[in-house]
């Protein structure tokens, strides 16, 4: 038996970095950003859709996110129509991973885990959290998106208090020991309920 568990958090909450820690513990890690990045690369399944589309969102083969951010900022309807070309595609390099999965635990990392419907296919869900003012403050630190970027994401993403409220456990970000310690407990949770445990 896999169990799945899925990884999820608002924009800048620490979700890539706590995936990191599962792995190091032996977890294989699903990272749907990741899957986005190579869609979107030089040959990359989403590349010849959005040049089709977007020709200004392209650089060199490769959809330009940071020229994707300023047609979004333009024209936040844009985000709507690259989520329609995006998903179905995340979504197949998804059943795949899970089809192949062999893994006692693996991780689901998926930002948009509950406004995707993708919570139904977990069998736990942990979510990670720190305060908004930390969140914003990790976010425009990066210095890739601007404020308005930040609050764009931030509206179509489901609230932090709702997907605490909705998730099994909460993994808090303020400290990287903090965050491991939460993520070997949820492990050792997880091996009580295996079977061969
Ligand atoms: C908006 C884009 C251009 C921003 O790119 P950028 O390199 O600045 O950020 P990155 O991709 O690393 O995403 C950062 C975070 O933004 C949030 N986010 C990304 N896309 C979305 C979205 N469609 N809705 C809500 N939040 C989103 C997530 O929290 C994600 O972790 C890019 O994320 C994108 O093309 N998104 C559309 C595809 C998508 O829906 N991806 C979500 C995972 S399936
Ligand atoms: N447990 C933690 N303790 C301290 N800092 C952290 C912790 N987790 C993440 N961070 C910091 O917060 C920032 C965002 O982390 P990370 O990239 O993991 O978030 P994310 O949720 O994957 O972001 P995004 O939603 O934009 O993809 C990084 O600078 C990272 O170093």
């Amino acid at each position: 038996m896999t169990f799945v568990l899925g990884l999820t958090g608002s924009i800048g909450m620490g979700k890539s970095t706590t995936a990191q820690m599962f792995a190091d513990e032996g977890v294989s890690v699903w990272d749907a950003d990741a899957v986005v990045r190579e869609l979107y690369d030089v040959g990359g399944k989403a590349a010849d859709i959005v040049a089709q589309h977007y020709p200004d969102a392209m650089e060199n083969g490769a959809v330009s996110r940071e020229k994707l951010r300023g047609l979004i900022a333009d024209d936040p309807a844009v985000l709507d129509h690259l989520q329609k070309i995006v998903h179905p595609l995340v979504g197949a390099n998804r059943a795949e991973f899970l089809a192949t999965a062999e893994a006692p635990v693996v991780l689901l990392d998926i930002p948009l885990l509950f406004e995707t419907g993708t919570d139904n296919l977990c069998d736990g869900i942990a979510v990670v959290s720190v305060s908004a003012e930390e969140q914003r403050a990790r976010v425009l630190e990066r210095g890739e998106m601007s404020e308005a970027d930040f609050e764009l994401i931030l509206s179509r993403q489901m609230p932090d208090a709702e997907k605490r409220v909705r998730a099994r456990w909460v993994i808090l970000t303020q400290t990287l020991d903090a965050a491991r310690q939460s993520v070997k407990d949820i492990l050792a949770e997880i091996a009580k309920e295996l079977p061969d445990a």
